[in-house]
């Protein structure tokens, strides 16, 4: 009802050309035809298929020598009753089209005499300059929350008429459902919700997964941001207790918010491998929510566009799929300010200050970074973010732990290596070197046809130089910064 009020609106304003942006095409096209048929107007829908064809007039016949873009807004320039026309797909032939945008702008000038408004529907739909002014823009509405109960309880009933039984569902799952649904179009959410019920004809936590990434597929973004299928549990990530434990703190207040201190976000800096990564994906793994990762890089490249829209528009997007764990893996490089890139990155920079401080939807924001030197400091000052955690080369008994989860992830069984003393033999290493070593280890051992046994892994610790020789400046630099700065995150 508000979209039918607001478009009609919109043409009562007298705007010759009605841009309707829409993978909605069928909703859009009901609109136009009731407001014609209310107005006593003329309505015709046209595509380089059909031609014209009336809308309001069961059984018209469709006008097919108008197929032709230009034949059609000859035809509509020539009539001399006013009328509503609904452009189906139009937007290729405006494209260094002189003659398609000039009948468009006769058609245009002429409103005031023959009051004609062409309604343009298409999934996106950029109008030449020339053009512009003469149009208005109309977005159609997404349903809201008990719209898309209503689409998901249609699903179930169709689904039970359909089979003869019942669909289960639990209340929770079905709110759950429901929230996940928010951000898509009526078809779309429909689609989805049949999708969840049709398996196995209940709806569980268990269809929140897959619902969560064909959501993601339909709001495509190109690459800038990605959706991570691999999430993990805190039970594969050594050591890391002080994060663990601030996470298991804030669970509850992050995924029933209440208040203005809903928890928001943490950056996460330390050495390379050293499980920053495996970090953020275990968050969403502990809240059993959806990880999205914004690839910085992708935000800059030059095919995508302007980078502030790129960023401001996946952001808008992890909003959509809220709510979830957003992952901006290596921040620094993204936002390091360089001088020579026309104050991109300091624009960059204010988009995400500004969506870190207003943003509305719960997205936990998980940022890692290696090189703090390239860290803007807006972005670690107080209140920006919940907490800064320094993740620092895994002490003793970590490097055991680390140890014991790569190798029963191998299918070792653990209790045959002393892993106290193997830790020694790995001091100064990061996770990801004491799993390099295991595995190493292992390729050793297959080649000798010999079971993995402590000497093989022994042999690849004691010929690994780890990050913390190569790199011991840059750590000291990193823990000096650090220090009254960060919180340990082990
Ligand atoms: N604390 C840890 N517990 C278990 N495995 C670890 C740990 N740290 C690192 N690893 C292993 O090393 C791999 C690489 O680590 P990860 O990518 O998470 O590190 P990172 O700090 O993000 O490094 P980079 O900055 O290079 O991306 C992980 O996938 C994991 O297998």
């Amino acid at each position: 009802m508000k979209d039918l009020n607001d478009l009609r609106l919109i043409m009562e304003s007298r705007y010759p050309i009605v841009v309707v942006e829409t993978w909605e095409e069928q909703r859009a096209l009901d609109l136009v035809r009731r407001i014609g048929m209310r107005e006593g107007r003329p309505v015709f829908s046209w595509s380089i298929v059909d031609g014209l064809r009336r809308l309001e007039v069961e059984g018209a016949p469709n006008q097919r020598h108008t197929v032709e873009p230009d034949a059609v807004l000859g035809q509509i320039r020539g009539n001399a009753e006013g009328g509503i026309y609904a452009l189906c797909d139009f937007h290729p032939f405006v494209e260094n089209a002189p003659k398609v945008v000039r009948l468009l702008k006769e058609i245009a000038l002429r409103h005031d005499t023959v009051p004609h408004t062409l309604v343009l529907v298409s999934h996106a739909f950029t109008l030449p300059p020339e053009l512009s002014r003469f149009s208005a823009r109309f977005r159609l509405s997404l349903p809201d929350q008990e719209q898309l109960m209503h689409i998901v309880q249609e699903e179930a009933r169709a689904f039970g008429r359909a089979r003869g039984e019942r669909v289960r569902a639990g209340r929770e799952a079905l709110d759950k459902l429901v929230r996940n649904l928010r951000g898509l179009t009526t078809e779309d959410a429909r689609k989805l919700a049949r999708g969840a019920i049709i398996h196995d004809g209940a709806i569980t936590e268990n269809d929140l997964p897959e619902v969560n990434r064909a959501k993601f597929r339909l709001l495509d973004m190109d690459g800038v941001l990605s959706f991570e299928y691999d999430t993990a549990s805190f039970g594969q990530v050594g050591g890391l207790s002080q994060l663990k434990q601030w996470l298991h703190r804030r669970r509850d207040a992050f995924l029933q918010p209440q208040g203005p201190d809903t928890p928001r976000g943490i950056l996460l800096v330390g050495v390379q491998g050293g499980g920053k990564s495996l970090a953020a994906k275990a968050v969403a793994g502990l809240w059993h929510l959806p990880l999205l990762r914004l690839d910085m890089g992708a935000v800059y490249n030059k095919y995508f566009g302007e980078s502030e829209r790129n960023l401001r528009e996946a952001l808008q997007l992890a909003e959509t799929m809220a709510p979830c764990v957003l992952w901006l893996d290596e921040i620094e490089k993204g936002l390091a300010s360089g001088d020579n890139d026309g104050g991109t990155s300091r624009r960059v920079l204010g988009t995400l200050l500004t969506w870190m401080a207003e943003r509305k939807a719960p997205v936990f924001m998980v940022a890692t970074a290696n090189n703090i030197e390239q860290l803007p400091p807006e972005l670690v000052r107080k209140g920006r973010i919940d907490e800064l955690f320094f993740v620092d080369l895994p002490a003793a008994d970590i490097r055991a732990e680390i140890l014991r989860i790569h190798l029963d992830r191998r299918g070792q069984d653990t209790a045959q290596f002393d892993l106290a003393a193997l830790a020694e033999y790995c001091d100064g290493f990061t996770g990801a070197e004491i799993e390099q070593a295991v595995v190493a280890g292992l390729y050793s051992a297959r080649a000798q046809e010999a079971p993995l046994s402590e000497a093989h892994l022994r042999t690849e610790m004691t010929s690994t130089v780890p990050l913390s020789v190569t790199m011991a400046e840059q750590l000291a630099a990193l823990r000096a910064w650090c220090h009254g700065r960060a919180v340990p995150a082990g």
